[in-house]
């Protein structure tokens, strides 16, 4: 069972807390946060410049709140931390031939289907639906309910809003921002901001 130190005290937090708790794999040891706060009953450990006193132990990002754009990437950049851990609620449903990132966070009722690779640092959040032959990039974020069809590709450092649908075989680039309950049904390049059915650049 491998030890584990969430990054943040926040509300995601505490559902990567659960999660991490639920699967069964690990001993959460407590948590890092710019400062001192309650997280269920775990201890807090300091602020990021206490992941050097576990040189052994895993962590894992419980930060949801960034949307598009490279913070998520820089902040797990900054963190000296030798080793990421996975961690898959045990209610979420992962094919065997799907790969998951170091570092990815998988919710309650997600679905990642078959041969699909998520990237590191993700979050695939609770009931978002991944179909077969996906590629989500590192440090994206898949809120709630979303559905990516199959062969679609997700850029990294994405921001999926709540329940929006993006259609199969199709790309968005990198950074990109999908405005909840949004319909994306044809590519877009890196940086695009989209909301509406059917998603168009915010204007
Ligand atoms: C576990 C969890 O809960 S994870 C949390 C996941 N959260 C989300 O997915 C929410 C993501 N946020 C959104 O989608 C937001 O709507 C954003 C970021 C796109 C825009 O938010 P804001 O900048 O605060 O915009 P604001 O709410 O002020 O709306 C600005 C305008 O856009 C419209 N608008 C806002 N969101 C949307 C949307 N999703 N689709 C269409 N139009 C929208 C508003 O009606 C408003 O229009 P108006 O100017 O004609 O009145």
């Amino acid at each position: 069972m491998d030890d584990l130190i969430i990054i943040g005290g926040g509300e995601h937090a505490f559902m990567v807390y659960e999660a991490a708790l639920l699967s069964g794999r690990f001993r959460v040891l407590g948590f890092l946060d710019r400062q001192p706060g309650t997280l269920g009953d775990l201890s807090y450990l300091g602020t990021d410049e206490a992941a050097l006193k576990y040189p052994d132990a895993a962590f894992v990002v419980g930060i949801g709140s960034m949307q598009a754009g490279p913070a998520r990437r820089q902040m797990v950049g900054r963190m000296q931390v030798k080793r990421w851990a996975s961690v898959i609620h045990p209610r979420a449903i992962v094919s065997p031939s799907a790969e998951i990132g170091t570092g990815a966070v998988i919710m309650p009722g997600a679905i990642v289907n078959a041969r699909s690779r998520i990237g590191d640092h993700c979050i695939i959040n609770s009931g978002a639906i991944v179909e077969h032959d996906v590629r989500v990039g590192d440090c994206t974020h898949l809120s709630p309910g979303t559905v990516i069809g199959g062969g679609a590709e997700i850029g990294e450092n994405c921001f999926i809003g709540l329940g929006s649908r993006v259609r199969d075989h199709i790309a968005i680039g990198n950074d990109t921002l999908v405005a909840m309950g949004s319909v994306v049904t044809a590519p877009w390049p890196p940086g695009s901001i989209l909301r509406g059915v059917p998603a168009k650049p915010q204007g």
